[in-house]
């Protein structure tokens, strides 16, 4: 499978919190779901893999370019997007200023060029009929798609998205997943996350980091997995349980270690994730 980035011991500091503590990768073409909880290092791992910021120590490349050099950091930066978790908008300016104003950042200097690409895009996310409303008439969904728009510029072959349906109702979550899932056909892409329905549904693989290192790296039927013969059905909340709560129907669905003769339930990846969580004191776990 091609490798687009590869990445070793990535570490990051803010004084005395590693961030990242050694995280090493490879993504291919398709859909990666990044996967943690609150101060994971999610946002981190985006933006040292965005060359916004460099990593202590470690190493990477884009696409074969390898940002710690001046030459390769621009020829990184001009093979990727990055969609940050703060977008930066400036509300005063129309949806069509804004993609061009990061256009002009991207250094496309052809104005005519320019233009024509900041029309695509705007196109591409189904803005191109607004492009002239200021941001802050726009709607949270829309602005997350001029946000979107932003980052296709020059059509990278990387895509870097920091949780970018947060906020979202759902058809506009949908609608977002429409789009990401299309931007996945040719480009790879890493897509931070809470949700995890949105890995299940979208991602061809997924990576879980905790405390800063990587837990879990595989596809998501494997996360998926690791949840089996692990999530029964009772008539309480177990007490080998990590988890457990009524359900619609009355039952409760318990995630955890069933007691011998549980009545067992298929697993959802979000179930597989909860316990790689369970287990992130003792293991570092990595699917084969
Ligand atoms: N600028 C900063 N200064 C100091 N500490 C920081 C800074 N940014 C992040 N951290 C710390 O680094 C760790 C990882 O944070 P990061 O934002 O990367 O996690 P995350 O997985 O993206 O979290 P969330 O899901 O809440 O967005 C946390 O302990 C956080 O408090």
């Amino acid at each position: 499978m091609t490798t687009i980035v590869s990445a070793e011991g990535l570490t990051l500091r803010y004084g005395g919190t590693a961030a990242l503590d050694g995280v090493s990768l490879r993504l291919s073409p398709g859909v990666t779901g990044l996967l943690g909880p609150n101060g994971a290092g999610k946002t981190s791992l985006l933006r040292v893999l965005a060359t916004a910021v460099p990593p202590d120590r470690g190493a990477f490349t884009v696409l074969g370019h390898d940002p710690a050099t001046p030459d390769g950091r621009l020829a990184a930066r001009r093979a990727l997007g990055y969609l940050p978790q703060t977008p930066g908008h400036h509300p005063d300016f129309t949806a069509f200023e804004f993609v061009d104003y990061v256009a002009i950042l991207k250094e496309l200097t052809d104005r005519a060029a320019r233009h024509r690409e900041v029309r695509r895009v705007l196109e591409a996310v189904d803005l191109g009929e607004v492009r002239g409303k200021r941001i802050k008439r726009l709607s949270g969904g829309m602005r997350q798609r001029v946000a979107l728009a932003a980052a296709l510029v020059g059509d990278p072959g990387f895509l870097v998205l920091d949780e970018p349906t947060v906020g979202l109702d759902p058809e506009q979550r949908i609608r977002f997943r429409e789009l990401i899932a299309e931007a996945g056909e040719d480009r790879t892409v890493l897509l931070s996350t809470h949700q995890t329905e949105d890995v299940a549904m979208l991602c061809q693989y997924v990576v879980v980091l905790a405390a800063g290192r990587v837990h879990f790296e595989g596809t998501p039927a494997e996360l998926t997995a690791r949840a089996a013969g692990r999530v029964w059905s009772g008539t309480r909340r177990d007490p080998g349980a990590r988890a457990g709560w009524r359900t619609g129907d009355g039952t409760f669905r318990n995630v955890g270690h069933p007691p011998a003769g549980a009545q067992l339930l298929e697993p959802t990846l979000e179930d597989g994730y909860l316990l790689v969580l369970d287990t992130r004191h003792d293991t570092t776990e990595t699917a084969a």
